[in-house]
This record gives structure tokens, C-alpha cells and sequence, in this order.
């Protein structure tokens, strides 16, 4: 029974369950990492076996050449030979597995996560901010390679390690052998399990540190112009000293239960050798054991230990592994805001829109920014929807591309929107943001976005009717251009023509600009009206603004909106001569 009360937060999953999921999410590479295990198992046991065939070999011809007798040195050079080149070229073949092993893994956990969060964009991630995004995406999902590369290969090379030690000592000396038993148990289960319970915090608070400090330092570049006119850069490096100074306590913390661990690792195994000796000699002495039996096991026994050796700090090191991966699985199971439906989107005759106490809002306690909006967009017409900041126009964007969820009905068609896939619904609605992104990409692939087997002629086409064609022309490497991060290169103004051709190559049925001239000067405005006549020739337009002037020769309705309703629809005549209508217009 679960007795947590209810106000907490549900408790972590379990180390096992959250392992369990990350293996089940990349089983299908377990050929490759079942390959890059079973040749690290491989290289450990022939570097083992070459210590111990080499001891063996050279006490035995010792002791010949100390009493002159004959031996077959063949048979072992050989061995030795074999096990030396096994060991050197299985360690090569070994990294070259485990790095294609871990590459596919983690390219599989991207590509898994990222399909995750695209039906979160936006309204689901919100909360987080796109350096904390970032931070998941790359750097969490890089820590996971470590449960395959620093926990489960040493696990198993330890554990096949111990097994053929411990037999092998068995053989000779029993008493020895489960002594050994003992020590490895000390090494390679106790001491890793009290590393991984006292790791775990200053792990988790590791990972949480250091997405802190991502955050900052992006925001910093980002910021960095406001930070210096307001001559805030030193308060700002010194929240990241701080941030950084926790960080590095927390490394400390994991440093240090690493370098205990190893510590005791070394000294159980100096303690094993000290054993092997203690009971090996009297068992010589008594002519139970041959003298290079004894040099053997002893080299045995050191090798053993040097490989549950990496273990303390591997489990040192799965603390935030285990937080990385919980905070991956955190952000991949959140509940989709919008749900797309099961069944195909069903055939519609027209393209009209009708909107009826549509309700929108940002989070469950925030007040309604759309508060039960009734409009009509029937096929063909164009409709500009009027109202100052914050009333809530882009909102009205936002749930009629079903980019966030609403209360309420929105037909298209006839058919709800919510029998609609989002992507069908954003293949008959083109949209023309009004802060729009452009890639880090050249002007042809932010282009192409909208249409990706475009021609050079369609492009070209959409440039001159969203009045670019004159800024093309003058580029010396023309649609090859490179717009840098977020069109850092190109003039807002420049930037929004690019948004607006891309919408024209999506040649959708309804088009809806959010504030589509915002940004560009009188002159610039002023061609982007004709152009948007042409490109608006046999669509519907929702045009949403807060200032209609010159675009009220665009469209033939006007609506006005006032704190999230629509509050008047009128003719545009009628609305020029600031007559205000009915709520619907038939
Ligand atoms: N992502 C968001 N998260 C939370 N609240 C939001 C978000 N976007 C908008 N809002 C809020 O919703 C309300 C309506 O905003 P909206 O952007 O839709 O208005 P708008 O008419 O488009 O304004 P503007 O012309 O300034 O863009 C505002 O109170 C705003 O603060």
C-alpha cells in the first residue's frame, strides 16, 4: 500500500526500474554491446592470463637454471606470444565496438527523446527553458552512455574476472580460494554499494549544478549587450561563481568517495597478495604447491582485484547517470497537452473556420487569455482581427494551428479540430509568426522548411511576391547565404519577408499573419501590401494586428478583440467609418 501523502511529489523510481527502462530502450543495440562486453571480457582475461603464464614460466626456468635441467620453453613463449597479441589487438577491437555500441546508443536515445517531445512544443514545454531543453537533450542523454560503458562492462568483466580467478584458485587451495571470495565480495560489492548510496546525492546535485550554470552562462551571451549598458556583468559572473563553487563541491564529494574507493580497492588487493603468500608458502613448504603455482596465484590474486578495481567509481559515477536518466524519462513521459487523435483526419468539403466560446490559457491558474471567442471564417473571405497587446490575438493563433489546447469548438470544415492531426490541420493553415525563427541554416533550407522539394523557381517565386527579390539579388552567394542563429544576420525587417515567403511556399488554403508588416518601414510595408494582395488571391486570411492602418485594404471584415473576446465583426467599410456591427457577420 502506498501511504505517501498525497500533497508530495510521487518518489523517484527505483535504480533497478530506471535501469531496466534505459536497457529496454536500447536493446535493439545489444548485438554491438553484447560484441563490445564479450571483447572486453576477452582482452582482460588474456592480460590476465599473460601475468600469470608469464610468472609461472619464469620461476619454472629459475628453477631450472638453478639446477640445470631441460624444459620445453616452446610450448609457453608461444602462449605467451598469443596471449600478448590477443590482449593489445582485443583492446583496440574492444574500444572500436564499445564507441560504435555507445554512438548508437546515444543516437537512439536522442532520436527516442526528441520524438518525445515534439507533440510537447510549445504549450507542454513551457516550464523549461531552452538552455534547460538543451541541457537534456545533449548533455543528460550523453551521461547515459556511462551505464553501458562505466557500469556494465566493468560489472561483467569484474564478475567473469572473479569467477575464473576464484576457480582456478580453488583448484590449488581451497582455504585461499575462499578468502578470496571474501575480499573480492569486499571490493567489488560492498565497497561499490556504499559508493553508489553515498553518491547519489552529491550526483544528482552534480547534473543539477551544472544545467544551472548552462542556463546562466547562455543567458549571459544571450544578454550579454544588456548586461554591459546596465553594467550588470559582475553581478551576473557572480551568481555563476557561485553556482559554479556548489558544482565543484559536489565533484569534490564524487572525487573523493572515487579516490576512497579505489583506495580500498588497492588495499584489499595488497591484502589478498599477503594472504596468497601466508597460506601458499606453508603449502610449499609441505610440497602441496609448486613453487611457479605460488608466483601464479599470487599474480592472480592482483589481477583479480585490478578488475573489480574501476568498480567503486563506476557506481560512484551512476548517481547521475540514474539522475540524468530520471530527469530524461521526467521530461519524455509528460502527458502531451494536445491529443492527437487515433483515427486518420476525416475529408472536408470547404476550408471555413468557425470558432464558438473558444477558451484558452497558459496554465491552470492563469486567467483566460482567449475567454469564449465566437468568429466565423468563411472560404475565401478575409477577416483582420483588431486589439491592443495582450488581448489576446496571438493566443487565437495558437489554438487554431492546435499548437495548445482549448476549451470550447473550433471547426474546420465542419469537422472539429480535434479529429484533426496537428500536421493536417498545419497543412491547411500557413502561418506567419510575428517573431518568426530563422535556422542557422542557408536562406534555401530556412526556405525549404515550408516545402522541401521546392524548386530554385518556386523559391524564387515566393522571394519576389514577399518583396525580397531585390535583397536575394544583391547577396553575392544569393539563396546560398548563410542567415546565422535566430537570422542574427538579416535585418528584422528582412526576417520577416523570409517568414512570409515561407508561408507563400506552403501554399495552404487559409493563411493567418500575425502582425505582418510590424517591424518593416513605411517604404518596405507599403510593396509588402501588394505583394500580400497576390499571395492572398483565392485564400482565407486571418490577419491579426493591433494597428489595421494600411492593411485595412487587404480584407473585407474586420473583428475586434478585448481582453480575449471578439467584441465587434464588422465590414471594413463599416469599420473605417468607426461604425461598430453585429457580433457575427453572416
Ligand atoms: N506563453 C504564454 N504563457 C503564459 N501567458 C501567456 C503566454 N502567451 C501569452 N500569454 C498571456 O496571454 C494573454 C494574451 O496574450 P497574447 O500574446 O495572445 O496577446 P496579443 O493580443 O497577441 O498581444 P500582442 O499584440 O502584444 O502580441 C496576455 O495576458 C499574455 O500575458
Amino acid at each position: 500500500m502506498n501511504d505517501r501523502p498525497r500533497h508530495l511529489p510521487p518518489a523517484p523510481p527505483g535504480a533497478l526500474r530506471v535501469l531496466r527502462r534505459l536497457f529496454g530502450l536500447i536493446r535493439h543495440e545489444r548485438r554491438w554491446m553484447a560484441a563490445g562486453a564479450a571483447m572486453a571480457v576477452l582482452s582482460t582475461l588474456s592480460g590476465i592470463g599473460l601475468l600469470a603464464v608469464s610468472g609461472h614460466f619464469i620461476t619454472s626456468m629459475a628453477l631450472v637454471g638453478a639446477g640445470g635441467a631441460a624444459i620445453n620453453y616452446y610450448t609457453p613463449a608461444a602462449l605467451i606470444r598469443l596471449l600478448a597479441i590477443l590482449r593489445t589487438g582485443g583492446r583496440y577491437v574492444e574500444r572500436l565496438i564499445t564507441h560504435e555500441a555507445t554512438l548508437r546508443v546515444l543516437a537512439r536515445l536522442r532520436v527516442w527523446l526528441f520524438g518525445r517531445l515534439v507533440p510537447l512544443a510549445p504549450a507542454g514545454l513551457g516550464g523549461l527553458r531552452s538552455a534547460e531543453l538543451f541541457s537534456r537533450l545533449r548533455v543528460d542523454v550523453d551521461a547515459l552512455e556511462h551505464a553501458y560503458l562505466g557500469a556494465l562492462i566493468p560489472l561483467l568483466v569484474a564478475v567473469v574476472v572473479a569467477l575464473v580467478v576464484l576457480v582456478t584458485t580453488m583448484l590449488y587451495l581451497p582455504v585461499l580460494g575462499l578468502l578470496l571470495v571474501l575480499l573480492l565480495g569486499l571490493a567489488g560489492a560492498l565497497l561499490p554499494w556504499w559508493t553508489l548510496r553515498r553518491g547519489r546525492a552529491p550526483g544528482a546535485a552534480m547534473v543539477a549544478h551544472a544545467e544551472v550554470l548552462r542556463s546562466l552562462a547562455a543567458d549571459g551571451l544571450r544578454g550579454r549587450a544588456e548586461l554591459a549598458l546596465y553594467g550588470a556583468e559582475s553581478a551576473h559572473a557572480e551568481k555563476l561563481a557561485a553556482v559554479a563553487g556548489q558544482q565543484q563541491q559536489a565533484q569534490r564529494q564524487v572525487d573523493r568517495l572515487q579516490a576512497q574507493g579505489s583506495a580500498a580497492v588497492m588495499l584489499s588487493a595488497q591484502l589478498a597478495a599477503v594472504c596468497t603468500l601466508a597460506f601458499g608458502l606453508p603449502a610449499l613448504q609441505a610440497g602441496a604447491l609448486a613453487p611457479p603455482a605460488l608466483t601464479m596465484l599470487v599474480l592472480l590474486a592482483l589481477a583479480a582485484f585490478e578488475a573489480v578495481a574501476p568498480l567503486p567509481e563506476a557506481w560512484a559515477q551512476l548517481g547521475a547517470t540514474l539522475a540524468s536518466a530520471r530527469r530524461v524519462f521526467a521530461l519524455a513521459d509528460t502527458p502531451p497537452p494536445v491529443i492527437e487523435p487515433s483515427s486518420p483526419s476525416p475529408p472536408i468539403g470547404d476550408n471555413s473556420l468557425t470558432i464558438r466560446d473558444l477558451r484558452l490559457r497558459y496554465a491552470a491558474d492563469d486567467a483566460w487569455a482567449l475567454a469564449g471567442v465566437d468568429l466565423d471564417l468563411p472560404q475565401g473571405r478575409r477577416l483582420a482581427v483588431v486589439g491592443p497587446s495582450g488581448a489576446g490575438k496571438s493566443s487565437l493563433v495558437g489554438a487554431l494551428t492546435r499548437l495548445y489546447p482549448y476549451e470550447g469548438s473550433i471547426t474546420l470544415g465542419g469537422t472539429s479540430l480535434a479529429d484533426w492531426h496537428g500536421d493536417d490541420v498545419r497543412a491547411r493553415i500557413a502561418v506567419v509568426e510575428q517573431q518568426p525563427y530563422l535556422f542557422d541554416a542557408s536562406l534555401r533550407d530556412n526556405l525549404r522548411l515550408a516545402r522541401p522539394e521546392a524548386s530554385d523557381e518556386q523559391l524564387n517565386h515566393a522571394i519576389a511576391q514577399a518583396q525580397l527579390d531585390d535583397y536575394v539579388a544583391s547577396l553575392p552567394r544569393g539563396l546560398d547565404t548563410w542567415v546565422g542563429e535566430n537570422g542574427i544576420r538579416v535585418s528584422g525587417g528582412e526576417a520577416r519577408r523570409i517568414a512570409i515567403a515561407r508561408a507563400l511556399l506552403a501554399d495552404a488554403p487559409i493563411l493567418l499573419l500575425d502582425e505582418p508588416t510590424e517591424g518593416l518601414d513605411a517604404g518596405t510595408a507599403a510593396r509588402l501590401y501588394k505583394a500580400l494582395a497576390i499571395a492572398m488571391k483565392g485564400r482565407s486570411v486571418l490577419l491579426i494586428t493591433h494597428r489595421l492602418g494600411g492593411l485595412s485594404s487587404l480584407v473585407d471584415h474586420v473583428a475586434t478583440m478585448e481582453q480575449g473576446r471578439i467584441v465587434s465583426c464588422v465590414t471594413t467599410e463599416a469599420y473605417r467609418e468607426g461604425a461598430s456591427g453585429p457580433l457575427r457577420v453572416p
